[in-house]
């Protein structure tokens, strides 16, 4: 098995960026969303990824956002990869021409091979836990063994994540990635630098 990537998403600040980055994390994520305690403008994210070293994946989250607002966010910031962490379709997925990621959040029935299906056109499918009114970021996790085995698309493991959880759940789920946003937190949008270094830690020993 090839290492496991990680990510680590709700980046606010640049001190936060490159402890992630220190520590050893593949990805960094921002939260383009109003509504979200980690959301961040478009200046702040385009000042934090210019502090960034070379070979640091970007990626910008998104939940059902306006494809003008979303272009807007696009011309502004230098993004790697789009996450869509709402309701969008394939086709409004596709529509921005850029690779990106698309989050299921999971409950019991879901149909996760069927989607990695639909969403042909995606990079990865981020698998989230289900919690109801709220599209993510939660500290939730879900039943892991919900995830069938062989799917088609590479999976990203999140939703409740913890330098605790995190060899555990690469252990049974064996993703591609795992990503982490409230288990690495000191406070809402505060990363904590000690869990980022701990996480990461344990994704390594995994590998
Ligand atoms: O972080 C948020 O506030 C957020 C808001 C809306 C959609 C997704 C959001 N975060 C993503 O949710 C998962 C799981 O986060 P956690 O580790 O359980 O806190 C992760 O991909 C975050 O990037």
């Amino acid at each position: 098995m090839s290492a496991v990537r990680s990510k680590i998403c709700g980046i606010t600040c640049i001190d936060d960026a490159l402890a992630a980055v220190a520590a050893g994390a593949d990805a960094i994520g921002f939260v383009f969303y109003a509504k979200s305690p980690r959301a961040v403008s478009a200046q702040q994210a385009r000042a934090i990824i210019a502090a960034l070293p070379p070979f640091v994946t970007t990626v910008g989250l998104f939940v059902n956002a306006g494809a003008c607002e979303l272009n807007e966010t696009l011309d502004a910031v230098p993004l790697d990869l789009l996450q869509f962490h709402g309701d969008e379709t394939p086709e409004q997925c596709e529509g921005y021409h850029r690779p990106y990621i698309k989050a299921l959040r999971v409950k019991a029935g879901d149909d996760i091979a069927g989607a990695c299906k639909a969403y042909a056109g995606a990079s990865g499918i981020l698998l989230d836990a289900y919690v109801e009114g709220v599209p993510g970021g939660t500290g939730q996790a879900f039943d892991w063994s919900l995830i069938p085995q062989g799917l088609s698309k590479p999976i990203i493991l999140a939703g409740g994540l913890t330098p605790g959880n995190v060899a555990d759940a690469i252990a049974q789920v064996r993703p591609y990635a795992v990503d982490v946003s409230g288990g690495v937190e000191k406070s809402k949008g505060i990363k904590d630098h000690d869990r980022i270094r701990a996480f990461m830690r344990a994704v390594r020993a995994t590998n």
